[in-house]
């Protein structure tokens, strides 16, 4: 487990240990020797670390010959692209390695992306609002950046205009804008993590909603994913794959 002392890092340790199947062979954090991974004979690694050490960690589980189930946000289009060609170009040791990098493990959050997905060509106006507790780094959340921009690509797809937006000035107050379609992030002590997906035409607005109230929520998707990433060699992006909701 690489983040091991992390809020989800702890959490995940807690249920490895508890799947009769699974056995945790080594607890990494930041400080920590990567020997410490790389000599545990691990089959499977997990990383819920920061975004600025899990594209780093990933590349050497791979030159380590260790499948990796990561959760960790701040992949970009570049990122991955640079783990499929490590994939690619990797020596025996590493022959058919699988890496699955998924936004979100949380069953409820996967399927808000898919529904809002499937709902986005039929709107005029979407906009995605992300809420999550305070101690977190990273804004918006990958959950919502992943959202958007599957929003987005079935609007363009659908060949749909822009959402209508008159405004002006004050452009900060209208949230990030993600493949264009607007991303707006709370953060608020005794939030866990929670998104909102907002479709409007006129006269009528769908919200689709979903809550983590608890970290034990992602723990039946990271354990899934642990135990199917050693049959997908290969970049796998999005728990939506493993669930067969593509
Ligand atoms: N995909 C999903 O379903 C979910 C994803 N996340 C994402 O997971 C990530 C972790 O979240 P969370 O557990 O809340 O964060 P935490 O800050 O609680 O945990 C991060 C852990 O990583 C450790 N760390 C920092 N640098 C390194 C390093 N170089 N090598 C190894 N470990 C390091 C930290 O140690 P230290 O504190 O000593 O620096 C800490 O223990 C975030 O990006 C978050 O957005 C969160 C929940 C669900
Ligand atoms: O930091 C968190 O807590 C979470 N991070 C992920 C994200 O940024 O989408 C997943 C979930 O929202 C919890």
């Amino acid at each position: 487990m690489l983040g091991a002392a992390g809020r989800m890092g702890q959490t995940v340790c807690a249920a490895v240990e508890a799947a009769p199947d699974l056995e945790l062979v080594a607890r990494f954090d930041a400080g920590d020797d990567f020997s410490v991974v790389a000599g545990s004979g691990a089959h499977v690694a997990v990383d819920f670390t920061i975004p600025a050490v899990t594209e780093a960690n990933v590349h050497a589980l791979i030159d380590a010959g260790i499948h990796a189930v990561v959760g960790t946000t701040g992949w970009t289009d570049e990122s991955r692209t640079r783990v499929t060609e490590h994939l690619a170009q990797a020596g025996p040791a590493s022959q058919g390695l699988g890496v699955l990098i998924a936004p979100n493990f949380g069953l409820s959050a996967v399927l808000a992306m898919t529904f809002a997905a499937k709902a986005a060509r039929y709107f005029e106006s979407a906009e995605v609002i992300e809420l999550h507790h305070p101690d977190k780094v990273d804004a918006p959340s990958g959950t919502a950046r992943h959202t958007a921009r599957a929003i987005a690509a079935a609007r363009a797809e659908a060949g749909l205009a822009p959402s209508p937006d008159a405004t002006e000035s004050g452009f900060e107050a209208r949230g990030a804008d993600v493949d264009g379609v607007r991303v707006h992030a709370v953060r608020l002590r005794g939030l866990v993590a929670h998104e909102e997906i907002l479709f409007g035409n006129v006269g009528e607005q769908l919200i689709i909603r979903q809550d983590s109230f608890d970290r034990v929520s992602f723990m039946p998707g990271v354990l899934l994913a642990v135990r199917e990433v050693v049959t997908r060699p290969g970049l796998t992006v999005g728990l939506e794959n493993v669930l067969d909701l593509t």
